[in-house]
């Protein structure tokens, strides 16, 4: 390996599960829907970097990590350890590859062995990959996770361990082979917060001595900070954010990730920080279509330039056409509770039940007009009728983070320049199309 090589390199990675299936699917023969937990995500990982990945339940964390181990196979792209594709890997590659690539997990009431010693759990990897000189290595780690003395440790088996003390074994589990990469899923969630400072400090240290580099994964932008020098910011099974930790948590980019540093608890209760409010959960990544994978929560989506229009209503339109699109508004049962069998009262009922802000003027003539086109039983006109008006640049893919260590944002908001200053100086990179309106345009093409 050359020195200027990443020691891992994630390049446009996917990961698709099929979707379930039933028999109206197989008897109308429709393909079995994709969930895209894993969706064209790039990293690279260099020797002795820490990156965090951070998002919520859901956003594909677990399926990134178990795909880089290969537990999952790749529906797409490739990861290049030192150099070499994956793709390429003989069973000797994969050997040495899961020697050097560790993993540490959430569960340490679970990852290690209830029959199993310390002594056994420590010695089991040195076992599996032949190597010698085992007490040796297993009291120099207990001591490197200050597990000591070693002898009141060595003969104990996990329930005679604390959380913290059990965390610290799967680390040194994790390191007594040396490895060139740690995968660090969530490790101190389970463990009670005041062990949890301590555990992380612990191991960004031990990453610092053994040389060794780390992806750390956690839904916890809080942590980060003890951990890694940079951060990437998952949604449903894409980077929409990536820039150094500090940064970040300073000046958020992404809406998305505003809201996720502003969830962090902060410990003056006098100080009274202004909150970014998401709205819902995350949808679930199937048929996500092309777009700005957070537009239904977003606080900031984009309408049209020549439109007047309160972002929650207009929210509320986005929102709707896309159940008209995934076929998700019930009319029959709208119909069914409509007193007067007639069009305008279905319309208007059709509005009250899923809008809850007033319009006015064009927008809401624009409105009726795409309801009454649905309770005339033409969808696809309703449709079209929304997306003429309110048809909103964040329906068009926004730049994608890649790779590079810069500071990448996936939002529209920041695509009117190319390079801009941010508050500290740094450059930050928004690459894509420029022009809103040309994206509007385009979001509003079949
Ligand atoms: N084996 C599988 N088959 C089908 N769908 C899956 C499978 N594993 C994960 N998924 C789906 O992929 C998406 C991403 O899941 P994943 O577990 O990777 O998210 P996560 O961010 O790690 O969440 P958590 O922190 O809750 O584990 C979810 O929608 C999940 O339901």
């Amino acid at each position: 390996m050359s020195s200027d090589q990443p020691v891992l390199e994630i390049r446009n990675l996917e990961k698709y599960f099929e979707g379930n299936t039933d028999i109206v699917d197989v008897l109308m023969r429709r393909e079995p829907s994709q969930i895209q937990a894993v969706d064209g995500v790039s990293m690279t990982l260099e020797e002795n970097e820490s990156v965090a990945v951070i998002g919520e339940s859901g956003c594909g964390k677990s399926t990134l990590l178990r795909t880089l181990i290969g537990l999952h196979d790749i529906s797409a792209g490739d990861i290049v350890y030192k150099g070499t594709p994956v793709s390429e890997f003989d069973k000797a590659d994969w050997k040495e590859y899961r020697r050097n690539v560790q993993v540490i997990f959430q569960d340490p009431f679970n990852s290690l062995n209830p029959k199993m010693t310390v002594r056994e759990s420590l010695a089991e990897p040195l076992n599996i990959h032949g190597i010698g000189n085992k007490e040796e290595r297993i009291r120099n780690v207990l001591e490197q996770v200050e597990l000591q003395p070693a002898e009141k440790y060595l003969d104990r088996k996990p329930a005679n361990l604390s959380g913290g003390e059990k965390q610290r074994v799967s680390i040194g589990r994790a390191l007594i082979l040396d490895p060139d990469v740690v995968l660090a899923d969530e490790p101190v969630s389970m463990l009670d917060v005041s062990t949890q400072a301590a555990v992380l400090t612990k191991m960004k240290e031990l990453i610092n001595d053994f040389d060794v580099s780390m992806i750390y994964i956690s839904h916890d932008l809080s942590t980060v900070s003890y951990i890694a020098e940079s951060v990437k910011v998952m949604y449903l099974g894409r980077f929409v954010e990536s820039a150094q930790t500090e940064a970040i948590l300073r000046d958020p980019k992404h809406p998305y990730t505003e809201a996720l540093v502003s969830a962090i608890p902060v410990p003056d209760p006098t100080y009274d920080r202004e909150r970014t409010e998401m709205s819902g959960a995350p949808r679930d990544p199937i048929d996500i279509g092309e777009g700005c994978r957070f537009r239904d929560r977003c606080p900031e989506v984009i309408p049209p330039d020549d439109i007047d229009i309160d972002q929650r209503a207009y929210r509320e339109i986005m929102s709707f056409r896309e159940f008209l699109e995934r076929e998700e508004v019930d009319l029959d049962r709208i119909e069914g509770i409509v007193e007067r069998n007639e069009r305008t009262a279905l319309v208007d009922a059709i509005e009250r039940e899923y809008f809850s802000r007033e319009l006015t003027g064009k927008n809401e003539s624009a409105l009726r007009a795409a309801l009454t086109s649905l309770a005339d039983g033409n969808e696809d006109l309703a449709i079209d009728r929304l997306r003429e008006r309110f048809g909103s640049v964040c329906e068009t893919t926004p730049p994608a983070v890649e790779a590079e260590p810069e500071w990448r944002v996936a939002c529209h908001h920041h695509t009117n320049e190319d390079h801009h200053r941010a508050n500290d100086g740094r450059t930050v990179v928004t690459e894509g199309r420029t022009d809103a309106n040309e994206n509007a345009a385009h979001a509003e093409q079949p």
